[in-house]
């Protein structure tokens, strides 16, 4: 007989045990004096000898890309309301689309 452990990372994020009030968005409860999260509570790319080799790329990647969006354009999202799944990651219905408005746009 085999047995499967599984193990999912919402249930370390969502867990009031390690973040106080789960589903509010605050990110300052990642700033601090070194006063993260726990070892091993936040992990989106895993933990140990198996962590996603790609973490810091794709952390780097997200960061400049937030940078243009949030500097460069006013943006809205299309469907306000729209609904988010988890499947096993956090996926939104729609798509996300969103609409941008450049900042230093000029009407002739
Ligand atoms: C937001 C983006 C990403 C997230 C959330 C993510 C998340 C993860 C997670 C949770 C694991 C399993 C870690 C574990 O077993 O403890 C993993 C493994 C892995 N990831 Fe990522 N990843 C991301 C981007 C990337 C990128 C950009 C690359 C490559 C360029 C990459 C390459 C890999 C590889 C090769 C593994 C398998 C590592 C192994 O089993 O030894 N990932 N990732």
């Amino acid at each position: 007989m085999k047995l499967h452990l599984h193990w999912n990372m919402y249930a370390t994020h969502k867990n009031p045990d390690y973040f106080p009030d789960p589903e509010k968005f605050d990110p300052s409860r990642f700033q601090g004096q070194g006063q993260g999260p726990a070892p091993y509570s936040y992990v989106p790319f895993g933990g140990g000898p198996r962590m996603c080799p790609g973490k810091e790329y794709a952390r780097f990647k997200i960061l400049v890309f937030m940078h243009n969006v949030v500097t460069r354009f006013k943006w809205e999202m299309v469907f306000p309301d729209e609904k988010m799944i988890m499947d096993p990651v956090l996926i939104p219905t729609k798509g996300l689309p969103i609409r941008l408005f450049p900042h230093n746009h000029h009407h002739d």
